[in-house]
This record gives C-alpha cells, sequence and structure tokens, in this order.
C-alpha cells in the first residue's frame, strides 16, 4: 500500500493505518508521546494498557536501535487518553525521512491534539551538566539545510500547508507549564530550556563539528525529534519537546570523554524517574487544543 522511495505516503495511506488502529482499540488518545533512547520507560505509566509491537501494525517502519522498544502503547495518564511510541526511527536506519514521520500523521489522523517528544542529546552549552533536562524552545536543521525536510514533495492540504511556519513550532505554554511543575517538583537545579540541533547521524560529532554547533546556536544536539516536529506542527498538532542531556559534547582537544550510546542509555535510566514525572505531571495540568492549529 505505502510506496517505497523518497515519496510521501498518501493521507488515504496514513488513514488506513489509523482506521486499523482504530478497530483495535477504544482508546481515543488525545496526547501523542514520543520515547527517546533509553526512555521507553514512560511507556509504562499508562495504565489500561493496549500495545501494539511495530511488526504488527500495517505499513508501520520497524525499531532498528538498542533502547527502542518498538512498541505502540496506548491508555491513560491521569485519565487522559494517550498513545506512546515506545521507540522512534532516525534517518541512519536507512529509512526515508517521511517514513521516520509517519506516525505524526497517524496520530493526528488518531485525534491527537498535542505532542511531546522526548530525545536523548548531547550538551554542548557549557553550563549544562550530564543529567540535565532541555525544554526544547527551538531548533537548528542540519538535514534540511540541505534539503533534507519531511514535507518535500507534493503537499496534501488536508494535513496542512505549503509553506509551515516554524517560528512557533514549539508551544510556550507547555515551555511554561514545564518550568511551573519543574520548579514544583523540585527540579529547578536541572531544569534548563534551549536550541536543539538534529544531525544525520549515526557517526557521532567531531570536536570542530561540535565547536562550530555551539557558536551557530546550538545548546544540544542529537539525531532525531525535529523532523517530527516538522510533521506534527504541519498538521496543526501542539509540540512540546524535552532533551535529556546524556553525555557532554566533547569540545576540547586535551580531553578523553567519547560518546557512546551506552553511556547516553544509561544517563536515561538514571533520569528516567524524574522526566516520566515531569511529563506525567504536565499531562495532568494540560489544557485540551482543539486539534486544529
Ligand atoms: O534522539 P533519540 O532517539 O533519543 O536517540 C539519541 O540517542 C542515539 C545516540 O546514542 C541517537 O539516536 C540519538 O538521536
Ligand atoms: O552527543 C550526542 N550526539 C548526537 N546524538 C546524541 N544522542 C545522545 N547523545 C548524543
Amino acid at each position: 500500500m505505502f510506496p517505497q522511495g523518497n515519496q510521501c505516503y498518501t493521507y488515504e495511506d496514513c488513514k488506513a493505518t489509523a482506521d486499523w488502529l482504530l478497530t483495535q482499540t477504544d482508546v481515543r488518545p488525545s496526547v501523542g508521546i514520543v520515547c527517546g533512547s533509553g526512555l521507553g520507560g514512560l511507556a509504562e505509566m499508562l495504565k489500561n494498557q493496549v500495545a501494539f509491537n511495530y511488526k504488527d501494525i500495517p505499513n508501520f517502519p520497524q525499531s532498528t536501535v538498542h533502547g527502542h522498544a518498538g512498541r505502540l502503547v496506548f491508555g491513560t495518564l491521569k485519565g487522559r487518553s494517550c498513545v506512546c511510541m515506545q521507540g522512534r526511527f532516525h534517518l541512519y536506519e536507512g529509512y526515508p525521512i517521511q517514513k521516520i514521520t509517519l506516525p505524526m500523521r497517524i496520530f493526528k489522523l488518531l485525534g491527537v491534539d498535542t505532542v511531546i517528544l522526548t530525545n536523548a542529546a548531547g550538551g554542548l552549552n557549557q553550563d549544562f551538566k550530564v543529567g540535565d533536562i532541555m525544554i526544547m524552545k527551538d531548533h537548528l536543521n542540519m538535514p534540511g539545510f540541505a534539503g533534507n525536510n519531511p514535507l518535500a514533495g507534493l503537499n496534501d492540504d488536508r494535513f496542512g500547508v505549503r509553506f509551515p511556519c516554524m517560528s512557533d513550532a514549539y508551544d510556550r505554554e507547555l515551555q511554561q507549564l514545564a518550568m511551573d511543575v519543574g520548579q514544583e517538583l523540585g527540579f529547578g537545579d536541572f531544569l534548563k530550556e534551549g536550541v536543539y540541533c538534529v544531525l544525520g547521524g549515526p557517526s557521532f560529532e567531531t570536536i570542530a563539528e561540535c565547536r562550530m554547533l555551539h557558536k551557530l546556536g546550538a545548546d544540544a544536539v542529537g539525531m532525531s525529534t525535529v523532523h517530527e516536529v516538522i510533521v506534527a506542527r504541519h498538521c496543526g498538532m501542539r509540540v512540546f519537546a524535552l532533551s535529556l542531556i546524556t553525555n557532554q559534547a566533547v569540545m576540547d582537544y586535551d580531553s578523553e570523554e567519547k560518546a557512546n550510546h551506552e553511556e547516553v542509555l544509561q544517563t536515561g535510566k538514571q533520569r528516567a524517574e524524574q522526566l516520566e514525572q515531569l511529563i506525567f505531571t504536565m499531562v495532568a495540568r494540560m489544557e485540551h487544543n482543539n486539534n486544529d492549529a
């Protein structure tokens, strides 16, 4: 049903997958959550779970990265219906960019109005420490500069406009809510805000690249999230995103540090509980959106 290669999946293709899911569960989610590397425990917060392995969902891609379980979990969080991706897709897995962002359009067609994305990221900002949680206020889309944008190709107006605005990509009210909730929970010491830069990966950055990204205004670097944000905003969903700073990006030729995925997963484990608490409390307090931004 879905064309392969660098083509957009049609509205009808996305609807077929959404409709299949809607026949399998009574949950009608208004909040969609994406778990970053090592942060899949977020999905375990959901009550009354109905879960699907990605391999059983028609046309869904498969997770290939350690720390991304590959399950779509429906359930409720503080009485609010949610759907949670326990594992996301990345460019470096070899999928076309339209395929890694397909779940955002399926979220939209399931009725989701607010998307919460999480990721593991390397800290470029010298004031950040490993274990800090960074509220994303903006992004730098490096693959996009090279023409690799998930919205490239024919535009279907049923999803959104040809030229969507991105200066308001990250919902300011939700950022404020996160700050307020974080302060209340006593997370003030490790709750930060900043700009996330996406690269293609899978190789980690060189020292020169980290220095350049920092000079360009990035506070954290990773290999995900931004493509999903673009597609989610295109179809009018409200977006909130968090980076867990799992490692310090290496900026100094004298440093003995080496970025590695094991450290990323380890830091995820250590901070998982607070991250879950933050999101759990935010969801409980969120106002509904009209799924029509
Ligand atoms: O962005 P998430 O999915 O959290 O994963 C991050 O962790 C992996 C590197 O350790 C990369 O995939 C990077 O993007
Ligand atoms: O240092 C990093 N660079 C890119 N992606 C990452 N994901 C976690 N840490 C990093």
